[in-house]
């Protein structure tokens, strides 16, 4: 223990402020805060934020090999590290390719002086774009209207967005059935929802390869886990040969949801914290609310 309190010591008296600090290196300072501050903004909203957190588990698992003198261990990982970084790089090319273009789309300048808090808003789904959706899931139902609905979360979902028609419309349920309707040119794949908009129509998803799921499920329902597998978003499904309305989040689905419960989960997407008092009377409120709406 001595040992390492000596080694912490060392590097702290190593540790010291420059001599002096030039213009220059106030600069340098602000530029790499920048770049820190968009590389997390932009994990934040891919796939790598999942992956982070696995990398986290195995930098804290080299620390431990190392501070127990895990030789053999340390010179697999050293040897690992170049392939582990081109891998990363291959994994991520579609997400990398598009941060580079994003940084030659954005006014840096106004992204960075925004101080208001109106963007956070304009992100949430509005209750009024849950009950619509949750009016077109059930009216589809009842009527066997096959749909495949992914409400994007964190990980934007531009990759996917780009496979299918973009729309950029209002999203109101009488859009959505519209959509969905038999023999129409946008009713094939999956509708993609950001904020309170339709964004595109027709997308193609990935298939989940899961081996567990119910074997009655066709391509719809494994399209709409398999999104669920690669990002946050949640995605509601209509089964077109039973009426359902199912679920997926996290990999996982949810067959024969009743309103209420989608609703909750919608509620979830808008960050709102109903675990508090009022949150939850305001909660209560909304779903009457909502109940009265669906009748
Ligand atoms: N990869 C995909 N991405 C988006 N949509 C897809 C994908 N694969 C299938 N679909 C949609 O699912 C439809 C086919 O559904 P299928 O009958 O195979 O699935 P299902 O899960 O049995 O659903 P249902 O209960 O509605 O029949 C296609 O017409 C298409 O609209």
């Amino acid at each position: 223990m001595e040992k390492y309190i000596e080694l912490l010591k060392r590097y702290w008296v190593n540790l010291s402020l420059p001599k002096s600090i030039e213009v220059i290196d106030i600069i340098q300072i602000l530029l790499i805060a920048v770049f820190v501050y968009y590389v997390m903004l932009w994990v934040k909203s891919t796939r790598a934020y999942t992956l982070l957190k696995g990398l986290m588990m195995v930098v804290v698992f080299l620390i431990l090999a190392y501070l127990l003198h895990m030789d053999v261990l340390i010179w697999i990982f050293t040897n690992l590290g170049v392939v582990a970084i081109t891998a990363l790089i291959i994994i991520f090319q579609p997400e990398l390719r598009r941060a580079l273009e994003q940084l030659g789309e954005k006014n840096m300048i106004n992204s960075l002086l925004r101080f208001d808090n109106t963007k956070v808003e304009e992100w949430k789904i509005s209750d009024t774009t849950i009950n619509e959706l949750i009016r077109a899931a059930y009216d589809m139902g009842e009527v066997k209207t096959g749909a495949l609905i992914v409400i994007e979360n964190n990980v934007i979902l531009r990759e996917y967005e780009k496979t299918g028609i973009p729309l950029d419309s209002v999203l109101t349920s009488q859009l959505l059935i519209n959509i969905f309707e038999h023999n129409t040119p946008l009713h094939d794949g999956a509708v993609i929802v950001r904020h309170n908009r339709v964004v595109a129509a027709t997308c193609y998803l990935p298939l989940s390869d899961n081996l567990t799921l119910n074997k009655n499920l066709g391509t719809r329902h494994r399209a709409g886990v398999g999104i669920s597998e690669v990002s946050d978003a949640l995605t509601i499904i209509v089964s077109e040969e039973t009426g359902n309305v199912s679920y997926t989040l996290g990999g996982k689905i949810y067959t024969g949801a009743a309103p209420n419960e989608l609703r909750e989960q919608l509620y979830k997407l808008q960050k709102k914290n109903p675990g508090d008092e009022t949150g939850r009377k305001r909660w209560r409120g909304r779903v009457k609310n909502a109940e009265k709406i669906h009748k």
